[in-house]
């Protein structure tokens, strides 16, 4: 039996309609267990980009939510800010190879998406294909994470590479 995410979702104004979208398809997915609305959800909410993706972030670090997906203009901002919060791995991707290796190499727990980049059939392809992923904790990327972890915790001493 597959495994069922609590899913967050948030978007700035720009977001907001693709975010809704996602939101309403995902309750009726197999694979999602529950869905979180952090907002926006009027466009014409002037809320700042890091004020949600930084809030849904928490969340996912604090086990609240296993899963996000965050929708700004371009899905940058909401990458960056979502990045900031320690044990959260977050990224834009689109392409299926981008999205299959964000999770089974990095552990991305958030997928940041640009509503005026791709259209919402698009979107919700993407958001579909990534829920068929889970990281596998035994697998040789496992370490290379762990070193992204022994960073944020302060304990990662070597600077690697040729140096
Ligand atoms: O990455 C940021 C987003 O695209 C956001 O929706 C728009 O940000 P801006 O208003 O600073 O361009």
């Amino acid at each position: 039996m597959a495994r069922r995410y609590v899913v967050g979702v948030g978007a700035d104004g720009l977001g907001a309609e693709l975010k809704n979208l996602i939101r309403d398809r995902l309750r009726d997915h197999p694979r999602v267990a529950e869905v979180v609305d952090f907002g926006v959800g009027d466009p014409s909410d002037s809320c700042e980009y890091p004020r949600v993706g930084i809030q849904v972030a928490e969340a996912v670090a604090s086990g609240a939510i296993d899963r996000a997906v965050l929708v700004c203009g371009t899905g940058i901002g909401m990458a960056i800010s979502a990045n900031k919060v320690r044990g959260v791995r977050a990224t834009v991707a689109y392409d299926p190879y981008s999205v299959e290796r964000s999770v089974l190499s990095n552990n991305c727990q958030v997928l940041c998406l640009g509503a005026r980049v791709v259209g919402p059939e698009l979107a919700w392809y993407v958001v579909r294909q990534w829920l068929t992923y889970e990281f596998d904790p035994s697998s040789p990327s496992a370490h290379k994470i762990q070193l992204i972890c022994d960073y944020e915790q302060g304990h990662l001493t070597n600077s690697g590479g040729d140096s």
